[in-house]
């Protein structure tokens, strides 16, 4: 039979023992270590990787109070807390051994024990002690995954008056619990922003966990949120921590809240207000600690008015309101979003001496980027690839929407008498036309994500 790679470090005094436990968990296990006197244990926590230690309570002859158990467990379990410790016990120290689970002994050994059962409670400490160590490795993962999201994101950008305000007042707030509610157009920055919140929040050293609700589907979003027990329906093919819970510790993006159905709105109104979250099919409610933010673009005191929306979950998310503005309304930023995009870019794809002149500059600073930063995120990464000597030019761009400033512009006149909703519907149906019909091209050129490019569909029944 092959052996378990693990191993085992067992400790006592008495020779006897040690030796019997060697015979026979040598024969298990690819690696034991045996050791009289427990001083040896830093030397061997540092030198070895162990997964189980059996660990006797009582060293020094004529003393049975367990004392010196406990102190090495307790000595063990604060260098390392993932390496199982069980103890060895004679009979008629039971309650001492008891008493050494509460502070953090996996089980104890009865002395003499048999060998079914000595075998049967270290293999259960293996199982433990692979699952911390699995978790610490998942733990380092993750942190290294959102460390690669948020510098996807990168620095924020705002020098103008109107950004300059929404980072003072997200200084103010990002500290505190107050839910926050994000406002403003595709692509200015919502997702962006409640970063940065996390990242000055107390919150920062938790999860950021982002929930598109334009991007589920009616049928999933409950058990995305609050999750569910195997069974609790035809997929759940076993249970399944909800977005809440993954947020534990940290913040809880609640993005496009508006998309949320009205049946889910009051089970969301009672979670944020009770702070406890079901699986479902579970009867149990787990409490949660997470900082909440929201994100929209849809007209929400609109909708409570026209009972799309419930007043009760507006009252509750929107404690402090903040509107980023479009970037049209804030021109003096265009210029430092070209030039961050414009070197990312030319360092991407390997074009480290081209150059972007002024009247580009300047003829960027005048378009309307309807799509606002996402747009001119994908209109310079366009616009590098498509060049081809050391300068950026005009025709690198197809810059074909409305232009500030260009009165005489035949664009102009074709928008003049449309109201936005109309110039949005417009440009929708120009893009879909134009990649006839191809909805990622279609947003990218938008400035979109697919799934806001759906919504605006369907919003338009086009
Ligand atoms: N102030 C800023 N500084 C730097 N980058 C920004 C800033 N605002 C937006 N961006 C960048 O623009 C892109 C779009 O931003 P983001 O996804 O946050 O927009 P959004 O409003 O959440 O969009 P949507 O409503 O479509 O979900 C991202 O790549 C983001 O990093």
């Amino acid at each position: 039979m092959a052996k378990i790679n693990a191993t085992i470090l067992i400790i006592d005094d008495d020779e006897d023992v040690l030796l019997s436990a060697k015979l026979l968990l040598k024969k298990q296990y690819s690696k034991v270590i045996t050791r009289s006197d427990p001083k040896e244990i830093n030397q061997l926590i540092s030198s070895e990787q162990l997964d189980v230690i059996v660990l006797d309570m009582n060293y020094r002859i004529g003393f049975n109070d367990g004392k010196e158990g406990m102190y090495w467990l307790k000595h063990i379990r604060s260098i390392n807390s993932n390496i199982v410790v069980i103890l060895m016990t004679a009979y008629g120290e039971v309650e001492l051994a008891v008493n050494s689970i509460k502070e953090g002994a996996f089980d104890f050994i009865l002395k003499p024990w048999t060998n079914e059962k000595f075998l049967a409670t270290i293999n259960a400490g293996l199982e433990l002690s692979r699952k911390n160590q699995k978790i610490d490795l998942l733990k380092s993962t993750n942190e290294v995954l959102s460390d690669n999201i948020a510098r996807k994101f990168g620095p924020m950008i705002g020098k103008s008056s109107a950004m300059q305000n929404v980072l003072n007042t997200i200084g103010k707030v990002a500290p505190t619990d107050a839910s926050i509610l994000v406002l403003g157009e595709n692509g200015t920055g919502k997702q962006h922003l409640a970063r940065e919140i996390h990242r000055l929040s107390n919150f920062n050293k938790g999860p950021f966990i982002h929930v598109d609700m334009g991007a589920l589907s009616e049928n999933l979003f409950e058990s995305e949120l609050f999750g569910h027990k195997k069974g609790a329906f035809t997929d759940a093919h076993e249970d399944k921590p909800g977005r809440f819970e993954m947020a534990e510790g940290g913040t809880l993006f609640l993005d496009e809240i508006g998309n949320l159905p009205l049946n889910l709105q009051s089970k969301l109104l009672t979670v944020i207000q009770d702070r406890k979250v079901s699986r479902l099919g579970e009867g149990t409610e787990r409490n949660f600690n997470a900082r909440l933010l929201f994100a929209t673009n849809a007209p929400l005191n609109e909708w409570v008015a026209e009972g799309k929306f419930r007043q009760d979950l507006l009252f509750r998310i929107n404690t402090v309101e903040i509107e980023i503005p479009p970037l049209r309304d804030r021109v003096e930023d265009v210029e430092d979003f070209v030039l961050h995009y414009f070197n990312e870019f030319k360092n991407k794809y390997n074009k480290k001496e081209l150059i972007i002149s002024s009247e580009i500059v300047d003829m960027l600073k005048e378009h309307h980027w309807p799509g606002n930063v996402r747009e001119v995120q994908h209109t310079i990464e366009r616009g590098v690839i498509l060049s081809d000597g050391k300068e950026l030019k005009r025709e690198n761009f197809n810059l074909t929407t409305v232009k500030v400033g260009a009165t005489n512009s035949s664009s102009v006149a074709e928008f003049d008498n449309l109201n936005l909703n109309e110039i949005e519907k417009l440009l929708v149906q120009k893009a879909m036309d134009k990649h006839q019909g191809n909805i990622s091209k279609a947003a990218k050129e938008l400035g979109l994500t697919r799934a806001a490019l759906y919504r605006r569909l369907e919003k338009y029944n086009l």
